[in-house]
């Protein structure tokens, strides 16, 4: 992966992101939009050529599940229509490395905007945490808009978002009294998912808002749910 030629991009956003993922949501003008339990997904309204690309940030803790797992179900192609209930194809149309893809993907029509498809790189890596006592690392997937000339945006058929998005996980340890062994109620993740989407063409401000507003808690609440459900049986990847 070293020697691609997007490499040194993907290291700079990848990096980038997790610096951003890690600012607070205490200044910047982010708003709380919606609330369940531990989760809280705060939203800036901005607009690039009158269309909204309003900038998300979700928090969330999950318990009993490591940043490894859910990084590892958010990356993988494998079990991504398992989860991702807004895509209605996806291909991985490169293999850069093994903790780097390159996917292109038809997101449901959302009416009466166009149809959407998307193509980015999605990295994932673990992530020193200097300031972190237990000593646990920090996990990060992050996908970026690329271009691929056998894959041209705007090819008649569906208009090309952009994006960048990650996904930051660290996990926290509540070691077991007398050294029993770690299960999965000592360990709690905690969750960042930031998110800029460009429509790519217009699409009525009032009806994507809504969108946002409806499909981000839903996506973020069944991703996390589907993270437990695969784990729950499994050894814990730490
Ligand atoms: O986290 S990921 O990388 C997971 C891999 O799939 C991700 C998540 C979301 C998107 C996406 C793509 C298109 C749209 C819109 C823009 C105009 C018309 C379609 C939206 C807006 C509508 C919002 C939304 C939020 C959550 C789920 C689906 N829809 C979101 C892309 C990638």
């Amino acid at each position: 992966a070293c020697q691609h030629r997007l490499w040194p991009e993907i290291d700079r956003i990848s990096m980038e992101q997790l610096r951003y993922a890690r600012l607070g949501v205490g200044e910047g003008g982010w708003q709380l939009f919606a609330e369940d339990g531990e989760m809280k997904m705060y939203k800036r309204e901005e607009e690039v050529n009158g269309m909204v690309v309003d900038p998300l940030k979700a928090c969330h803790m999950v318990r009993g599940v490591t940043g490894h797992e859910m990084c590892h179900y958010f990356f993988s192609p494998d079990v991504r229509m398992d989860w991702e209930t807004t895509v209605e194809q996806m291909t991985v149309i490169e293999t850069i490395a093994e903790d780097t893809l390159v996917f292109l993907q038809v997101h449901k029509r959302i009416w009466p905007a166009s149809q959407r498809d998307s193509l980015f790189w999605s990295h994932m890596r673990q992530v020193p945490d200097h300031n972190d006592r237990d000593g646990h690392d920090i996990w990060i997937v992050c996908n970026h808009s690329t271009e691929n000339p056998d894959f041209p945006s705007n090819n008649g058929k569906f208009v090309r978002v952009t994006l960048t998005v990650c996904l930051v996980c660290q996990t926290f340890i509540d070691p077991p009294k007398d050294g029993a062994q770690i299960v999965r109620d000592n360990i709690t993740c905690k969750i960042t998912y930031c998110s800029v989407v460009n429509p790519g063409g217009w699409a009525p401000a009032s009806v994507l808002r809504a969108v946002y507003k409806r499909e981000y808690p839903k996506f973020l609440k069944r991703f996390t749910a589907y993270v437990i459900d695969q784990c729950k049986e499994k050894p814990i990847m730490f």
